[in-house]
Formats: C-alpha cells, structure tokens, sequence
C-alpha cells in the first residue's frame, strides 16, 4: 500500500512533563509519514518529502493534528442522560444513572445507546476509551460490535454488582464470574478490543463478587481491571461500614487481589497516604474526572500528592457525571481546579496534552498509541475550527503551536475536531 504524507502542525507529548522538561514536541510545518496504519517517519514536511517523493500528501494546514484522545473513564449507559448537575454521587446514581442502566436489559435500546455513545466518543476526538460496559452481557456485546464498526479501541466490559442498586442490576458471584468468562472469550484480544474486569463500587459488591473478579484476572492475564474509588465521602462512610475489616477503601480491593499494573481506578477524590503509596508500588492508575468532580460536587482532585507518591494519573469524561465526552474540556476543568485549590499543580498545555493522550496509554499499557512516535499506530485527530469563529482566529494568529494548543483546550469543542483517524483509517469526518 503506498504510503500517506500528512503536512500539518502537529503536537504531541511522548513523554510526560510531569517528569521531563521539553516533554512537548511541535513541528510547525510537519510531516508524518504512515504506511498500513502504522507512523513510519515523523519531521519536518519538506524532509520528509524529499526522502518519499512517492508518499501521497494529504494536506491538513491550517488547524493542529494531535493524537487521538485516550478516555480513561467512561460509561456507556450514561450518554443518554449526561445534564443531570447538582446532585451528590449516591443521589445521582439513584436518580439519574440507575434508571437509565437499567433499560440496557433490552438489547434493541443497548444498542441504539451504543451507537450514541460511540459516535459522541469518536466525534470528540477520542480513539481509545476504557469503557464503564453494561450490567447487562448482551449490551457489553452490542458495544463490543458497535467499537469494531467505528474502529474505537475498546477496553471494556461486564459491570457487576449484588447490592445496594436495584434488583434489575444485581447479580451473583457465580454469574458474573461465568458471564465474564465468555466475555472475555468473546472479545480480549479480538481486533482492537480489551476486557476489562469491572466491578461498580466496593459499595455495591460484595467480597463474594470481588473475589469472582479476581478469579477471571487470575485465569485471563492481560484483562485489564477497573472500578470507583474514593470519590464521595458519604460513599466512603458506606464502604467502611459495609467492610469493617478493610483498612481503607482501597484494602477492599487489594485484599481480593485485583490491584496491579492493569488497575486503573476512577476518581481518588480523597484518598490517603497508604493508599497512595500502595497504588504507586503496584503502578495502578488513577483516572482524574475533573467535570464530574464538579458536576456532582465531588471535591477537588489532589493531583500534587499523586504525583508526589508517584500514582499515574490518566483523564476520564466520567459520562454521564462529567458533562460530555470532549477531553479539551476535561483538561480545561483540571487547569480550572488545580488553578483554584490551594497547593494545586499549575498544568501547562504539554501538561494537559499529556492527561489527555499519552497518560492514558501509560495507565492502560498500550505502548502503541499516545504520540506520535515511528513505530506507533496513527490515532489522531485534525482540529480545524470553522472559519471565523473565535478558536479560527486564535489558530490564524497565534505566535506559536503551543499557544495554538492552549487555546484548544481553552475553548474548543467536538464541533472543532474536523477528522479523526484509527489505525490510519478516518473513523470519523465533520460533515
Ligand atoms: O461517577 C460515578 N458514576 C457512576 O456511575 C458510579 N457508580 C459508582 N460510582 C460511580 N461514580
Ligand atoms: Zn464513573
């Protein structure tokens, strides 16, 4: 297959500046070679031309190509009722998120719901998501096949829980430990599809459960595991009554085994110090909601003592707690809280650059995708305002890619985001 050219202004983080000064890369007139999907030189457009006079040029000037976004928390049977603000985490759940959930019982709406919800997370420039699935198997299949349609790179799976919701969404341990065996059989590893064990909440699952779900990590290795964490005080008070024995919040999981390097945990609103230090030894990932944080009233994230006990910290939309899928705005609102809380960490654009793409690779060990690095697959996303809005202004006249991109996040939004690849192929385009 020949090979594409695209000529753009592009940026990308390869490496964190959490860590390393420089961490961003920008190529004002750039190129990036990709043959089969796959990034195979990266420069400046005029060299790279000069060396594959052959190369097909695809010209995208004028607007910023940046990796695909990477969504570390998302649930895909919130699409339909994202808007639900004001109420705290266990309210919410019971008036807005649970009712919803439990239609995805009838595989017809599941479906209708997957589409949605995988067209919002494509059209917002997201190409990798770790995906809060269905308590349903049967919709956890439909999303599956919608992701491989779109090309969406899915690490998802079966949610479980037996108690504290309602009846439709409870199960048992020996039904979630067989409806997962399938799952997993069905899909890890299936084109670009990952399981990922999920039980809700400690607050919803018993040991019992927990122990099932440590058994299909043990049995599958290379699953991924997700879950809540520490989000809401109240749901903290709840966790500690119900396991009186756990020394936090993060001991009720760590006992059953299921914290590692394939752990990404959501939220850590208010976590401890041990906890910390126990997710940085096992190199489990916090995924940092910062719209949700705010849209249920969460509390500020404190992203200073993560990177001080040195916890990866990744973004997450948290639809339908956070307001949409776009991770302009979720890195905007970390920029926003981080700005506001007293000893907050002061992000740059590389920074949120970062959260939003390569971050979220490192937590889902996936070194194949984030940058822009020969070698990895071209997931990106063209940003390309409509003539004569104000983010058109800011790109024609700004002094500098970095500035671009600040203003990206700033006030950019999915009708911004022009086309985006997967693998080398469009997975979605602006009509
Ligand atoms: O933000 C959240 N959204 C949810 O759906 C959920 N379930 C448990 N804990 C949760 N937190
Ligand atoms: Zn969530």
């Amino acid at each position: 297959m020949t090979a594409t050219l695209y000529r753009a202004t592009f940026l990308h983080t390869p490496e964190s500046p959490f860590t390393h000064a420089d961490a961003l890369r920008a190529e004002t007139d750039g190129g990036l070679l990709v043959q089969d999907g796959v990034i195979r030189a990266r420069g400046a457009f005029a060299d790279l031309r000069a060396a594959h006079p052959d190369a097909t040029v695809t010209d995208l000037r004028g607007g910023l190509l940046l990796p695909g976004f990477i969504d570390t928390h998302v649930h895909l049977p919130q699409v339909r009722v994202i808007g639900g603000l004001g109420l705290p985490l266990l309210d919410w759940l019971d008036q807005c998120a649970l009712p919803e959930e439990a239609r995805m019982a009838d595989v017809a709406y599941a479906r209708g719901v997957a589409r949605d919800f995988t067209r919002g997370l494509v059209g917002a420039g997201t190409t990798t998501a770790l995906v809060f699935g269905s308590h349903f198997a049967r919709a956890v299949d439909a999303f599956f096949e919608e992701a491989a349609q779109t090309g969406l790179r899915a690490v998802a799976g079966l949610v479980v829980s037996d108690r504290l919701l309602r009846d439709e969404l409870h199960t048992t341990p020996e039904r979630a430990y067989a409806e997962g065996k399938a799952l997993i059989e069905r899909w890890h590893g299936v084109g670009r599809a990952l399981y990922a064990v999920t039980p809700r909440f400690s607050l919803s699952a018993s040991e019992g459960i927990l122990d099932a779900c440590a058994a299909l990590m043990r049995e599958h290795p290379g699953v991924r595991f997700t879950s809540h964490i520490n989000e809401n005080t109240r749901e903290i008070e709840v966790v500690r009554e119900l396991f009186p024995g756990a020394r936090d919040y993060l001991d009720t999981y760590e006992r059953a085994g299921l914290i590692g390097r394939h752990s990404v945990l959501a939220h850590n609103v208010h976590p401890s110090d041990r906890e910390l230090g126990v997710m940085a030894a096992a190199r489990c990932a916090a995924a940092h909601c910062p719209c949700s944080n705010s849209a249920l009233g969460s509390g500020f994230f404190p992203l200073r003592r993560h990177l001080d006990a040195g916890v990866h910290v990744a973004l997450g939309s948290d639809v339908g707690g956070g307001t949409g899928f776009s991770l302009l705005k979720e890195g905007l609102q970390a920029h926003f809280m981080q700005n506001l809380m007293p000893g907050g960490v002061p992000l740059s654009p590389a920074h949120l650059l970062y959260l939003a793409t390569r971050a979220g690779a490192e937590a889902l060990d996936l070194p194949d995708v984030g940058a822009f690095e020969p070698g990895q697959q071209f997931d990106a996303v063209h940003l390309a305002p409509a003539p004569g809005t104000p983010l058109d202004a800011v790109f024609r006249h700004a002094p500098s890619p970095e500035r671009a991109l600040a203003a990206a996040f700033a006030t950019g939004t999915p009708g911004d985001v022009a086309q985006v690849w997967i693998g080398g192929q469009t997975a979605f385009t602006r009509a």
